[in-house]
C-alpha cells in the first residue's frame, strides 16, 4: 500500500459511511493504546501537534492519554490553519477540557527554549503523509527540540517520524502507523494499528479512485488527452458514436475513424471525423490508422466493427502494430480471440461480457465474486494485460490485483452501454492512467451514469442518455 492509497481509502471509506471523524478517533486511540501498553500509565506526556490531520490524530491521542496520565499538548503553528473538520472538531474538544495543558507555539525561538526533560514520553504528531519537502519553521525547530531528548525521553511518532523522508526528521523510538505498513516507509520501527477499514476497500472501486483518475494533467488545450475511436461498419454507426461521445466529456480531442459509408450519418461538432473509404474496415486501412494513432494518447477499437473475416484480420493487424494503450471491445474482442498473440507486449484493456470472456478464454466466469476475480486475474496474468469483465458486479484485474465495481443497474442491459464504457476507459487511458485504474474507474463512472439516468427516467433509458450523464458523474466524483 502506498500513501496515495491512504487518500483513496479514506474517500472510499466515507462513501461506505465510515467518516473521517471515526478514522481519526480510531487512529488517536490506537496510538494511546500502544503507548500505555509499552510504557504503562501515570506518565508525564508531551504531545506535539501540527495543523494537519497528523496533528488531529495527536489531539485524539492527547485526550485518550489524559484519562490516566498528565498530558501537555503543544500546537506548533497557527490554530487558524487547522484545516480539516475532523482535526478542528478534536481541537475544539481539547480546548474545552481543563486537565490537558495546551500551549500554542508559533515562534521558533521560543520553541528552541523549551525544556522537555520532565516528560516521560513525547508524542510526535507534527507531520504525516501530507508532508511536502523539508520541514519548514516553526515545525523544524520543534523537530530539532524533540531530537535533543532522543535516548533519554521516549519518542513515539504518529504515522511516521515528522520530517520523513527528509533527513531532518524526528528520531523516534518507533512510529504507530495505520491499518497497514506503507511501501514508502523504511528506516524506522513501525507498530500497525487498525482504524476501522473493512477488507472490501482493497478491491471496491469508489469515488476515491475516480478522483485520482480524473486529475487533469495540464490545463493547456490538448494536454488533457487525445483519443482515437475505431469502429463502425456498413450496418452499425451508433456504437462508435456512443463511445466517442462519452469520451469527449473527459478528453480534449476525440478522433472517430469509421467507414465513409456510415460516417456520413455522424455530424457532431465535438468529434473529429476520420472516414476511411468503403463500407467496412479491411487490412488495407491499417497504415492510415497507424499514422492517425501516432497523434493520440490512446485508442478504442471494436464498437460496431462487424465480424467479417476481412474486418477481423484488420483488427489483428492493427493491434499487432499499434504502440499506444488500447481498449479492445465488442467485435474487436472476437477478432483478437482468434489469435491472442497479437496482444503480446501491448498495453491494453479487454472489456468482455461473460459470453465474450468465454470466447476469449474458453471458460465461463461463474460463481461468487472472489472466484470470478481469481479467474479474471489468472487470465489477465496469462495475456499480460487488463481485463474488465462486465456484469452485475464488474470485475477488473491486471493480473496482479483485482478490483470490483458495484455501480450500475438492470436498466443498463439496453444496447450501447458497453460502447459508453469502452469510450470512458479509453478516455481515462488517454488521460495517462494505468490500465487497471482506467478500467476500474471507467466501470465506476459508467455505472454511476446509469444510476443517475435511472434516478431521472426510471429503468427504460438509452445509452445516449448515459453518455450525456458523464459530466455529472465526473462532477459528483470530484466534489465527493
Ligand atoms: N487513513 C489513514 O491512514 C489516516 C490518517 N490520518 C492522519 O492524516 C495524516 C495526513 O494528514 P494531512 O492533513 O494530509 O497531512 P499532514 O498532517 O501530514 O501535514 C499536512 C500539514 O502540514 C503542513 N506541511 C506539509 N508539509 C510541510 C513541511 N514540509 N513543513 C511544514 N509544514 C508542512 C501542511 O500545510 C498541512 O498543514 C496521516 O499522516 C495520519 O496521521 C487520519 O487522521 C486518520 C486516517
Ligand atoms: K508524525
Amino acid at each position: 500500500m502506498r500513501i496515495e492509497d491512504v487518500y483513496i481509502w479514506d474517500i472510499n471509506a466515507k462513501w461506505l459511511g465510515i467518516t473521517p471523524y471515526q478514522l481519526m478517533e480510531n487512529a488517536g486511540a490506537g496510538v494511546a493504546r500502544v503507548i500505555e501498553e509499552r510504557f504503562g500509565k501515570g506518565l508525564k506526556i508531551a504531545v506535539f501537534s501540527g495543523t494537519g490531520n497528523n496533528g488531529g490524530d495527536g489531539f485524539v491521542t492527547a485526550r485518550h492519554l489524559s484519562f490516566e496520565n498528565e498530558v501537555a499538548l503543544f500546537l506548533v503553528g497557527d490554530e487558524a490553519k487547522i484545516r480539516s473538520e475532523e482535526a478542528r472538531h478534536n481541537w475544539e474538544i481539547l480546548k474545552g477540557l481543563d486537565f490537558v495543558e495546551i500551549k500554542v507555539l508559533k515562534d521558533s525561538a521560543y520553541i528552541r527554549s523549551l525544556d522537555l526533560s520532565g516528560f516521560d514520553v513525547i508524542v510526535d504528531a507534527l507531520l504525516g503523509a501530507g508532508t511536502k519537502g523539508e520541514p519548514r519553521e516553526p515545525i523544524r525547530s520543534a523537530i530539532e527540540k524533540i531530537n535533543e531528548y532522543a535516548g533519554e525521553v521516549r519518542i513515539v511518532s504518529v504515522d511516521l517520524p515528522s520530517g520523513y523522508p527528509s533527513k531532518i526528521r524526528v528520531k523516534a523510538d518507533f512510529a504507530v502507523t495505520f491499518q497497514w505498513d506503507k511501501e514508502e516507509y523504511e528506516g524506522f520501527e513501525r507498530v500497525v494499528v487498525k482504524i476501522g477499514y473493512p477488507r472490501e476497500l482493497y478491491h471496491l472501486v469508489g469515488p476515491g479512485d475516480a478522483k485520482f483518475a480524473l486529475r487533469k494533467r495540464g490545463e493547456h488545450k490538448g494536454q488533457n488527452g487525445k483519443l482515437l475511436v475505431i469502429g463502425g461498419s456498413e450496418d452499425y454507426f451508433g456504437a462508435p458514436y456512443l463511445a466517442s461521445k462519452a469520451a469527449s466529456y473527459l478528453v480534449d480531442l476525440v478522433y472517430l475513424a469509421m467507414p465513409e459509408y456510415s460516417a456520413k450519418r455522424i455530424s457532431d461538432p465535438d468529434l473529429i471525423l476520420r472516414p476511411v473509404e468503403g463500407r467496412d474496415f479491411v487490412p488495407g486501412h491499417v497504415d492510415t490508422l497507424l499514422k492517425l494513432a501516432e497523434k493520440v494518447d490512446a485508442i478504442v477499437i471494436g464498437p460496431g466493427l462487424g465480424l467479417s473475416d476481412e474486418t477481423k484480420a484488420f483488427v489483428r493487424e492493427f493491434v499487432k502494430h499499434c504502440a499506444k494503450p488500447m481498449v479492445i471491445d465488442a467485435d474487436g474482442l472476437k477478432a483478437v480471440a482468434e489469435d491472442l498473440s497479437v496482444l503480446r507486449g501491448k498495453t491494453f484493456v479487454l472489456t468482455p461480457h461473460a459470453g465474450e470472456f468465454r470466447v476469449l478464454f474458453g471458460v465461463g466466469p461463474e460463481g461468487p465474486l472472489a472466484e470470478k476475480a481469481e479467474l479474471v486475474m489468472e487470465k489477465a496474468g496469462e495475456i499480460g494485460g487488463t481485463i474488465l469483465l462486465k456484469g452485475a458486479y464488474d470485475v477488473i484485474s491486471d493480473g496482479k490485483t483485482w478490483k470490483y465495481n458495484k455501480t450500475g443497474n438492470m436498466g443498463m442491459t439496453t444496447g450501447g452501454t458497453g460502447d459508453v464504457l469502452a469510450g470512458l476507459v479509453g478516455a481515462l487511458l488517454a488521460l495517462g492512467n494505468k490500465p487497471l485504474r482506467a478500467a476500474s474507474v471507467g466501470a465506476f463512472l459508467n455505472g454511476l451514469a446509469g444510476d443517475m439516468v435511472k434516478e431521472e427516467l426510471g429503468e427504460n433509458f438509452t445509452a445516449l442518455e448515459m453518455a450525456k450523464k458523464v459530466p455529472h458523474t465526473v462532477k459528483w466524483a470530484l466534489e465527493f
